[in-house]
């Protein structure tokens, strides 16, 4: 029978603030007695006492596993099988990607052109709000339509990682989710070190564990180039001046990626895309941006570089990096290790995917113009020092020579694909287009 004393160390363990403690004692010395009585009613009480602290306890965990489950949207039996499903390979030789982002602009392209060919593909997306949710959506039911599940969560929750590699042997993880922009990262530069950093991090620790280990397609950026000036940018070139913390996000990527390739052996190709647009693009970016301006009659912001050069950009349409994409899955060659330890080298790349032929903004204003059939109110101001280079332009002989990368759609064609697309997507009706 435990004596009262020992009952009062559980209130007031021993603690360097001693002297305090023993001054209270005796005040609650007479608190209990008055409360209890005698000591075999206060041992009755202590019992009762223990009883409801397990009882709360134990249902505290009841309620936090179970709003976990309430609250994700993943996990259960359903929710394995559709995972499972959409994984499954339908033709020889085919692989089974994880596909992060792919309720973005470049994921839902590469997740239908994988299910086209047979390949398994599972999604996964946060649907966060940096821009217009409903078009995610709008790509996610596309995506449903042909058999690609895209699972609702974020790169940082490690354990759903776990949980699908669990359920999913992946071959490949092609990597698209992240915080794009380059001029955003003024605003909300946290949004960039948890998605760009820490999530990327969280993926590359559960692809180390996986068994086996998945090859590694992800995607870098143009932007790491920074204020070089020598073109055409190729791979070789100096990645170490940066103009946006965006961009320097993406290089530290590069090094991430370096770093788990080599210590873990997981296979790495990083691709350096440049601004990529097409239909179902990413609505803040500039094609996206003066489209819907041009169309409501308001009026667009055309940056102008130094001494009144007209900024340029490598725009290169989404069918082309497409076959980039899946070009790097194909010849991605596999990763070594096993049980989070490294059994040989395994291949690290880097390409470049860009057009190679640079467009300034007013030429690309221009085509606008003509394919809406609008004139532009273009204010024209000189380029703000938020991020943005003044001009990108491709080197593409690695892609070429590794996987015969050849993009085929220039400026023109891309642009009135695009431009069909908007129409019909925000409901502009029937327009012909020159
Ligand atoms: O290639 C890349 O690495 C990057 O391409 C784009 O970045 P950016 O080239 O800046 O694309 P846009 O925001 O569409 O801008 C295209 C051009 O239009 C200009 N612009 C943009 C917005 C605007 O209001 N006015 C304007 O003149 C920009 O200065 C730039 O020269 C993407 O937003 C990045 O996520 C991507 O990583």
């Amino acid at each position: 029978m435990p004596s009262s004393s020992s009952l009062e160390d559980q209130l007031y363990p021993s603690t360097p603030g001693k002297f305090k403690i023993e001054r209270n004692h005796g005040l609650m010395n007479r608190q209990v007695h008055r409360c209890f009585g005698s000591s075999s009613t206060m041992f009755l009480w202590a019992l009762l006492l223990i009883a409801s602290t397990v009882s709360y306890v134990t249902f505290q965990g009841v309620v936090d596993s179970g709003s976990r489950y309430l609250s994700a949207s993943w996990g259960g039996i359903q929710w394995e099988k559709q995972v499972r499903a959409s994984a499954q390979i339908h033709r020889q030789g085919g692989m089974s990607v994880l596909v992060t982002g792919a309720a973005g602009f470049i994921g839902s392209h590469v997740s239908l052109a994988l299910k086209r060919r047979g390949d398994g593909v599972v999604g996964l997306d946060n649907f966060n709000d940096y821009y217009d949710p409903s078009l995610k959506k709008a790509r996610k039911a596309l995506l449903q339509s042909r058999g690609v599940f895209i699972v609702h969560g974020d790169l940082n929750d490690a354990k759903l990682l776990a949980k699908l590699f669990d359920v999913v042997a992946f071959t490949h993880v092609m990597h698209l989710a992240a915080q794009a922009g380059v001029r955003y990262a003024m605003e909300n530069p946290m949004s960039y070190v948890n998605s760009n950093i820490a999530g990327l991090v969280t993926l590359l620790e559960a692809c180390k564990t996986a068994n086996p280990q998945p090859s590694i397609v992800w995607a870098s950026s143009s932007s790491v180039y920074g204020l070089n000036e020598k073109v055409p940018f190729s791979e070789s070139d100096r990645t170490d001046q940066p103009a946006s913390l965006y961009a320097a996000t993406k290089k530290a990527g590069e090094e991430i990626t370096h770093t788990y390739n080599h210590i873990y052996g997981l296979s790495i190709t990083g691709l350096r895309f440049f601004t990529v647009y097409g239909p179902w693009g990413r609505p803040d970016m500039a094609i996206f941006t003066f489209t819907r301006n041009m169309l409501q009659g308001k009026p667009i912001t055309v940056y102008r570089g130094k001494n009144r050069v007209d900024l340029s950009r490598d725009f290169t349409y989404i069918d082309d990096i497409v076959k980039g994409c899946v070009g790097s899955l194909d010849t991605s060659g596999k990763s070594t290790g096993s049980g989070g330890k490294k059994r040989g080298a395994a291949p690290y790349r880097i390409f470049n995917l860009g057009n190679t032929s640079p467009v300034t903004v007013p030429t690309l204003v221009s085509i606008l113009e003509r394919l809406l059939k609008v004139k532009a109110k273009k204010n024209i101001v000189d380029m703000p020092g938020n991020g943005d280079v003044p001009f990108t332009h491709a080197n593409i002989t690695s892609a070429r020579r590794e996987f015969g990368y050849k993009p085929t759609t220039d400026i023109q064609t891309g642009l009135k694909k695009f431009v069909k697309w908007y129409l019909s997507y925000y409901g502009y009706g029937k327009t012909t287009l020159n």
